[in-house]
């Protein structure tokens, strides 16, 4: 009997023909970087719902040298703090920082990858006229914070999440692409669910093997809604832009400081007049912004309800700046509130919005000068705790308002502690020449609102709630979507 040279193969055993392969090399590849890396010790498990505990023990055990943190994609090599000037001093080819955002984030998947050059100097670009634009929008804040927050002279238990985060989402979008859309709700909330999808977009992709993953992203649901939140964004953008490219033909026509602008001027080949590519930058400026800022400013809130001992002295600063400026709120006194400058810098030590900074992936392999040695496509990091712990702040454990204010005062060094001023002990924007450059715009956004909700509202917890702890994902913070807090009108004359 002849047997023939070829079985013809059944769909499930030609599914394996294929898998097989991939697994083993899949395999072989995670087995090769493991043991590259076996010289560190690990902290930590991989499926940790939350990494808090695990840096902690981890800055505990080894706050002189490196070890691996297990997070998924790939494992993550924590350095001490000593190392943070060195890290910060490389360059891209050595120390790569867009690579690690697009491998952490899946960008191929989620979209999420920018000329990151062009991102920068669209942001510093608003950041140069900030003053002069968010004075612009100062009075129109009034209305807003009044309809998000909605309460009236009783006391009333609020969920502020929402509310903070639609406020955020539309002055961000009222500064970054003008009146028109920040008043458009599909606008607003394209921009905010682009985030929300991404994060949840991540976590799914994360439970199959990475080479499965171009497969597997047109299973998602999140996947889906990403491609509609651009095509969303695509859609509301094309007339502005459209009547952009046509104002900007005209001799006289002054360029608006806007992020569309901003695009469209530093963006790589003339790519900024183009719809997708507009598209896909503002949705990035909106992950970037949108979150970030409102969860600090939900911190804040949360800290202010939690030590009203605060409120006074912060009114009384505040309403001596007002009485200088002639009645109104002026952006460019923002910096003389000392006080207020503290809160928020104390608030964001406490609770940063990342557990992690300065994280980079290794394009070569990298000798420290401590001796530590990570071969090439490793991802590392510094733990943004390191301040809690670095024995320059006395008590670090509890929550200080106005400790850097007294700090500033007594170095004669004021600026060293301000809430914008990045350095070694203070990671909570990152630091050297990738520390986010949004964060001018941000401190003042934080800072308008924070300032309208102190002269207009009375804040607390209601009897036997304590200030919520924050929830984090991975090594990343999450909302804490079940917190209410008691808010009400101030009626002038009464506190
Ligand atoms: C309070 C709010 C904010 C916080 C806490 C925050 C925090 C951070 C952190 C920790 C980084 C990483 C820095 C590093 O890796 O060294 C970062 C980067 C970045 N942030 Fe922010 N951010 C905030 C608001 C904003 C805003 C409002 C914008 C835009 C207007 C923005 C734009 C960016 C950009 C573009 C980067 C990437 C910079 C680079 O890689 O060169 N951020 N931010």
């Amino acid at each position: 009997m002849d047997i023939p040279l070829f079985l013809p193969l059944s769909r499930n055993s030609l599914g394996l023909a294929i898998l097989l392969p991939c697994f083993i090399i899949a395999y072989y590849m995670l087995r090769s970087q493991r043991s590259k890396l076996a010289d560190f010790p690990v902290v930590g498990k991989r499926d940790s719902a939350d990494f808090r505990a695990a840096l902690e023990e981890g800055c505990r055990m080894y706050p002189d040298s490196a070890y691996i943190l297990p997070t998924p994609i790939r494992p993550t090599v924590i350095l001490p703090a000593t190392l943070v000037d060195e890290v910060i001093r490389q360059p891209e080819d050595v120390l790569a920082t867009r690579e690690e955002v697009d491998d952490r984030f899946l960008a191929k998947y989620t979209l999420l990858t920018a000329d990151d050059h062009m991102i920068r100097r669209s942001v510093n670009l608003i950041t140069r006229n900030v003053s002069e634009i968010m004075n612009d929008i100062a009075h129109e804040l009034d209305l807003d914070i009044s309809k998000a927050l909605n309460v009236d002279t009783a006391w009333k238990s609020t969920n502020i999440h929402t509310a903070i985060l639609q406020l955020v989402a539309q002055i961000n979008s009222r500064v970054f692409v003008g009146l028109e859309l920040s008043q458009n709700v599909e606008w607003v909330d394209a921009i905010i669910n682009y985030t929300v999808q991404v994060m949840i977009a991540v976590q799914k992709l994360l439970e199959y093997p990475t080479f499965l993953h171009s497969v597997v992203q047109y299973l998602l649901p999140e996947i889906r809604t990403i491609h509609q939140s651009l095509a969303s964004c695509c859609r509301l953008l094309q007339p502005v832009l459209d009547e952009r490219k046509q104002n900007l033909a005209e001799p006289f026509f002054k360029k608006p400081k806007d992020m569309i602008q901003g695009v469209i001027d530093y963006a790589p080949e003339g790519r900024g007049s183009v719809l997708e590519f507009q598209g896909r930058s503002q949705m990035i400026l909106g992950l970037a912004s949108t979150h970030t800022t409102s969860i600090t400013l939900e911190n804040a809130l949360y800290d202010l309800a939690a030590n009203p001992q605060c409120l006074q002295p912060l009114r009384d600063e505040l309403e001596k700046m007002i009485e200088q400026d002639g009645g109104n709120l002026l952006v460019k006194s923002f910096t003389m509130l000392r006080k207020m400058d503290s809160f928020l810098r104390e608030s964001q030590r406490m609770n940063p919005v990342d557990l992690l900074s300065l994280r980079r992936k290794t394009k070569v392999a990298k000798k420290f000068c401590d001796g530590t040695k990570v071969p090439a496509g490793t991802s590392i990091a510094i733990p943004v705790s390191i301040v809690r712990n670095d024995g320059t702040l006395t008590n670090p454990d509890v929550f200080d308002a106005f400790r850097f204010q007294k700090l500033g005062d007594a170095e004669g060094n004021l600026n060293k502690y301000l809430y914008v001023n990045t350095d070694a002990n203070s990671l909570g924007f990152g630091h050297g020449v990738h520390a986010c450059p949004g964060r001018f715009f941000a401190a003042i956004e934080v800072k308008l609102i924070l300032a309208h909700i102190l002269l207009h509202y009375d804040i607390k917890f209601a009897d036997g709630i304590q200030r919520p702890k924050t929830t984090y994902y991975g090594t990343n913070i999450g909302p804490n979507l079940d917190v209410e807090i008691m808010l009400r009108k101030r009626v002038k004359g009464t506190s």
